[in-house]
């Protein structure tokens, strides 16, 4: 994707390059640029010692979407909808596509000119006006030819559609209006679309369990479907903790705007899940957080927090999920940012995934647990992660372990890991088309590495 870079260049050339040197924040003496405090104090002292590795938390996360599904199927029939088709956008299919007809449900002009009965010359008919889409042509005899407009149904006894450059029409005193071929007839059903060439009615177009795309959409309706059966989609209750945050208005004080609540409830339906309500807020008191969680688990087959993952005095999540019995399937994941995010099977069958606070944090956690978490549930096979070359070297993290996620502008030449990658900043996330997978090592200019596309795209 190159158009990041003609639409928002000044913003990306700002945001680009690891190793360029970062420009000075205004009025801040706060280290910035790839310096965020968050990710530079080292939380390997108090890494949590259970981190499994970066691709074990995603086949772990991909699993418990597994055993959501099978739980999910039992319940599924009794709650299909039939939904009118722009309504059924991003659900799946309860049953097979169907074509309702014919696809073409009639013998098509493919192109502008004359439908054409036999080998030329021909006798025009009518008064030469053109068959246009959608009137019902009479039949033409053999030695005859009608104007026709692209789309239009053909006439029966039609062998072939003379396009309108290859053919001349002219006026003859004996014998009315006649048509011959510029160059050679037209072979026999040249420029026809052919009745049931794309499909015959009843046939099966897309197997249950397809997504619901805008070309499915378009698909479904151009083969008679009025609405589409689908159950719905996964439901999530989206909690966000932390008393500091502010809903609207400006950061003020030592408080912070939220930034997950808006960035996560418009990314669930891409992620294949429907949000049960606006996310709801958690003060930070484990009372409070043990009576959100236990509340969201009734309601939604997935829970997600943000904040209060790690050991902070007024990280609660640990100490609220032990009360609550959860068994925790992932706690802590050996990757920056989002080290300490957390999957756990709630008592009554529900999942939590506990995204940290930091917000690319809570991205990495999403890309991480949520999204194999949803696409298993939803039935769709992970695949394998598209790679491509790094056009900047990405140094090593030091001391650090770990799988490195950056958020980085896909381009002609490959993947260019931007700056602002702390775990606190959002900047270059909004310019990125994918995540760049590093391992802590680092890996030279020219290094295929994996990536992680961002569908929401950001050209
Ligand atoms: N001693 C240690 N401290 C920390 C460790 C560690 O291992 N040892 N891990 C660090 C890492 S890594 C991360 S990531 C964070 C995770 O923190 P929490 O999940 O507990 O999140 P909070 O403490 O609640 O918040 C952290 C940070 O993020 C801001 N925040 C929270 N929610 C939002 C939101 N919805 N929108 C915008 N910003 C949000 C919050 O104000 C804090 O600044 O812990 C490190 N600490
Ligand atoms: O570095 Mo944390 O991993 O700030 O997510």
């Amino acid at each position: 994707m190159t158009a990041p870079r003609t639409r928002t260049a000044d913003a990306l050339d700002v945001a680009l390059a690891l190793a360029n040197p970062a420009p000075r924040p205004p009025r801040s003496p706060e280290p910035q640029a790839g310096h965020d405090p968050a990710a530079s104090a080292d939380p390997e002292a108090s890494a949590s010692a259970a981190a499994v590795p970066w691709d074990e938390a995603r086949r772990i996360a991909a699993d418990a979407g597994r055993d959501a599904a099978r739980h999910a199927e039992a319940e599924a029939e009794d709650e299909v909808e039939e939904l009118p088709l722009p309504g059924a956008l991003g659900r799946r299919l309860a049953a097979p596509l169907e074509a309702l007809s014919d696809l073409p449900a009639f013998d098509t002009a493919a192109m502008d000119g004359w439908a054409v009965a036999g080998p030329g010359p021909w006798r025009l008919a009518g008064s030469g006006a053109a068959l246009t889409a959608g009137r019902a042509p009479r039949p033409l005899p053999d030695g005859r030819a009608v104007a026709v407009a692209t789309g239009a149904r053909l006439p029966a006894g039609a062998t072939a559609v003379l396009r309108s450059e290859e053919g001349i029409a002219e006026d003859t005193a004996e014998d009315g209006a006649r048509l011959r071929a510029r160059h050679r007839d037209p072979d026999h059903g040249r420029d026809i679309r052919l009745r049931g060439s794309e499909c015959r009615a009843g046939e099966q177009l897309l197997p249950a369990g397809t997504r619901i795309t805008p070309a499915v959409l378009g698909l479904a309706a151009s083969a008679g479907h009025d609405a589409l059966a689908a159950p719905p989609l996964p439901s999530v209750a989206l909690l966000v903790l932390g008393d500091e945050l502010l809903v609207k208005g400006r950061p003020t004080g030592a408080r912070v705007r939220d930034a997950l609540g808006p960035l996560l409830t418009a990314w669930l339906p891409e992620l294949g899940a429907e949000a049960i309500a606006a996310p709801r807020r958690v003060k930070d008191d484990p009372e409070a957080l043990r009576e959100a969680l236990a509340g969201a688990a009734e309601e939604a087959e997935v829970v997600v927090t943000t904040g209060g993952t790690a050991a902070g005095p007024r990280d609660f999540l640990h100490a609220v999920l032990a009360d609550l019995d959860a068994e925790l399937l992932v706690d802590g994941v050996d990757v920056r940012p989002g080290h300490p995010m957390l999957l756990a099977r709630l008592p009554h069958g529900a999942h939590l995934v506990g995204l940290p606070g930091n917000p690319l944090a809570a991205v990495a956690g999403v890309l991480t647990l949520l999204a194999p978490l949803l696409a298993a549930r939803n039935g769709t096979d992970a695949r394998p992660d598209p790679e491509a070359p790094l056009v900047a070297e990405v140094p090593g993290s030091g001391s650090r372990t770990g799988t490195r996620l950056l958020p980085a502008a896909l381009g002609p030449h490959g993947l260019e890991p931007l700056r602002y990658h702390g775990s606190a900043q959002l900047r270059s996330l909004a310019l990125a088309d994918a995540f760049a997978v590093v391992p802590a090592a680092g890996a030279p200019a020219g290094a295929a590495v994996p990536h992680l596309p961002l569908r929401w795209g950001a050209a």
